[in-house]
């Protein structure tokens, strides 16, 4: 794969500045700058419910309106035409819409049709096939997306999003439903594709995953960043007791493992 490049030859970054999100007169996100999100890299995005990470992936993949700055390498990201802005940055909603009568392959293939209107049908079907390999579901290739169980589904429409092979990969819970040979198969997956020189940025619950595979976290908080950092710096019990409300130990075994002990709310001080 070839790894994006700008035209001084560096490797494309993310850039997301002062960027703040309304819905009517209530601001859900206020004035978000994340650290440069870098091609080779996994960055996730956590914190307590209804703090407005999947608004800002929402609003990175200009599926809400928002104000504020991001650019994808040279581009801004908000100059580019709808279509080229989600050829580039690849999304994948937290929940998924399955009442289409479409098998898996055909929903893969109806996305890249989307995307790259102008591939050959060899290269469409190659490009499925891939992207169903890449996640083990080619077993499940002609079943409709409605008869798929929960996480099935969730891996068929992560298929979907990373088929066209976007610059920039945003995933909202991409492991939800997902059992634990799953969870790590899809992050294995993601590895490789960041390995591959493209970005991956995800929304995860699961802090145990995020500091297995995270290269950055970054802590949402009422709307706007509480924290952010290397996974192994920023991945405190302090800054997890600030955003969660919980005591909570960050146990490490000297290699990727990390065990997270939820012990209770904080004491009144
Ligand atoms: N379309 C919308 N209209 C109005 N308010 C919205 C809309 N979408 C989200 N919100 C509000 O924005 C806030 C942030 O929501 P968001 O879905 O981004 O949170 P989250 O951090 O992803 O939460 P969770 O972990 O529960 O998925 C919430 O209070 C939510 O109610």
């Amino acid at each position: 794969m070839p790894r994006p490049v700008d035209s001084k030859g560096l490797p494309v970054q993310l850039e997301v500045s002062g960027v703040s999100v309304r819905f009517g007169r209530r601001i859900v996100l206020r004035d978000v700058s994340l650290p440069a999100l870098r091609a080779g890299e996994i960055m996730a995005f956590v914190g307590p419910n209804g703090a407005g990470k999947s608004t800002l992936l929402k609003a990175i993949a200009g599926v809400v309106a928002s104000e504020g700055e991001m650019r994808l390498g040279e581009d801004d990201l908000r100059a580019l035409p709808p279509a080229s802005r989600m050829c580039r940055v690849g999304y994948m909603p937290q929940s998924q819409d399955a009442r289409t009568g479409l098998s898996v392959l055909e929903a893969v293939l109806a996305g890249l049709d989307l995307l790259m209107p102008g591939l050959s049908r060899g290269e469409r079907r190659a490009r499925a096939a891939a992207a169903l390999v890449r996640l083990g579901l080619e077993p499940l290739a002609g079943t409709s997306l409605c008869d798929l169980s929960g996480g099935q589904r969730q891996l068929a429409v992560l298929a979907q999003s990373l088929s066209h092979d976007p610059v920039a990969l945003l995933l909202d819970e991409p492991t939800a439903a997902l059992d634990i040979r799953h969870q790590y198969e899809v992050m294995e997956a993601l590895r490789g594709i960041a390995a591959g020189g493209r970005i991956v940025a995800l929304v995860l619950h699961d802090l145990a995953l995020a500091a297995q595979w995270a290269d950055r976290i970054v802590f949402v908080k009422d709307g706007g960043v509480y924290a952010s950092g290397r996974t192994r710096d920023c991945l405190t019990a302090e800054n997890i007791r600030n955003v969660f409300e919980v005591e909570a130990e960050v146990l490490r075994d000297g290699g990727h493992g990390v065990h997270i002990n939820v012990l209770g709310r904080p004491r009144p001080a």
